[in-house]
């Protein structure tokens, strides 16, 4: 077993914390070759898919990558920017803002973002924060619920890459912030800024991404998280039962996902003679291709082509104000015990102990 070589040790430099937000990834283009390269990674993850390896390698390789890459590819394509994947472009943007923000407070802190699958990669974002110094590192993941395929996948991801490193850095996880009083204000406020411009829905249909069924029961809180997400923001928008419900979309194979699934619910409510339905989707904290493509296209005409006369389709939080500051909250929250508010005289002394290592560092440097 060998160790990844560490940076020289400097006595008395001041220990810098990062932040990093973490998302799921998304391929480097909307082409055939790019998405099967992303979901040849994502699939492969056990966290994602829990079929035995062999029998799933199969699956994988003869059945999945080449059928499902040039499908995904051009609904990628139906929703690629000129920035790039809506997913990256939030998500970065986002730590910008972050980083502004916690700054703004007083924070010396730096935030960066990273993806467990595709670009920016976790293990090389992590390999730059330790060249930068970083010894306290907060993740946060993009996901407000917490659940085994997508939070701890990021975990497995984070302690994976450590166990290759002699100087491991202090880790902090945020595990979830689903009931987080800041995030469901800011959901709030983004349905209730929503209907000033156009009014009430008959329903309004809170949609998250799928999990197998199993999981549930295999004891992954994530339906209760998302249950507890839901009926948080109904109770702030006042919201009596029969005005709202839970759906889960996205389901892939063939078992049993988590129910009511979103599009057969959509087409069953305009069938019963429901007129106009709205569509949040409150587990995703940036837009991408599960809310952009498929809810506001697909279950849009599914909603439509069923008989329902107005489907609308409520953004997700991206670059939101009131997200940014709940993100520094949650965030504010995970710091606490760690001296990110240095007081001006300590930074001093210790800036001036840490150039007098780098210079006794040099010196020694320069007599071998
Ligand atoms: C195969 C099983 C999958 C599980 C389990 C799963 C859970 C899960 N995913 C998200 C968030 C996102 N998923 C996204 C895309 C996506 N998801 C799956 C499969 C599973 N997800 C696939 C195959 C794909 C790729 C697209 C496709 O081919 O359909 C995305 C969007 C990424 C983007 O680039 O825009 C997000 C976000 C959560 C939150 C979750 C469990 C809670
Ligand atoms: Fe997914
Ligand atoms: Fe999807």
């Amino acid at each position: 077993m060998s160790f990844r070589t560490e940076p020289p040790y400097i006595h008395g430099s001041t220990p810098k914390t990062a932040v990093v937000l973490v998302n799921l990834g998304t391929p480097d283009a909307p082409t055939t070759s790019a998405v099967r390269r992303y979901l040849k990674q994502f699939l492969s993850d056990p966290r994602v898919v829990e079929i035995p390896r062999a029998i799933w390698w199969f699956i994988l390789h003869l059945i999945i990558l080449p059928f499902r890459s040039g499908q995904s590819a051009r609904k990628y394509a139906s929703i690629w920017s000129n920035e790039g994947s809506p997913l990256k472009v939030h998500t970065e943007k986002q730590a910008k803002l972050l980083n502004g923000y916690l700054g703004e407070r007083g924070h010396k802190v730096k935030v960066v973002y990273a993806m467990r699958y595709g670009q920016p990669a976790l293990p090389d974002v992590l390999r730059q924060l330790k060249a930068d110094g970083c010894e306290r590192i907060l993740f946060l993941p993009a996901y407000p619920q917490y659940s085994g395929t997508t939070t701890a996948s990021i975990f497995d991801a984070v302690f994976s890459h450590y166990t290759q490193e002699r100087n491991v850095p202090e880790l902090r996880f945020i595990k979830h912030y689903h009931d987080h009083d800041a995030y469901i204000r800011a959901l709030r406020k983004s349905v209730l800024a929503h209907w000033d411009m156009v009014g009430r829905p008959d329903k309004l249909v809170m949609s998250f991404h799928g999990v197998p069924k199993r999981t549930l029961t295999l004891g992954d809180p994530y339906h209760c998280e998302c249950h507890k997400t839901a009926r948080l923001l109904a109770k702030e928008l006042e919201l009596t039962p029969d005005q709202y419900m839970v759906t889960f979309q996205s389901r892939f194979g063939k078992a049993e996902w988590l129910q009511p699934y979103t599009a057969p619910t959509l087409q069953k409510l305009a069938k019963e003679g429901m007129g106009r339905v709205d569509v949040i989707c409150p587990g995703f904290t940036s837009d991408c291709l599960e809310t952009l493509e498929e809810i506001a296209m697909e279950a849009r005409h599914d909603f439509m082509s069923a008989g329902g006369k107005d489907f609308n389709y409520i953004g997700c939080l991206n670059e939101d104000d009131a997200w940014i500051k709940a993100m520094a909250e949650i965030t504010e929250l995970h710091l606490i015990g760690w001296p990110t508010i240095v007081p001006p005289s300590l930074r001093e002394e210790q800036e001036q102990q840490a150039h007098i290592s780098r210079e006794e560092a040099r010196r020694l440097g320069a007599d071998q």
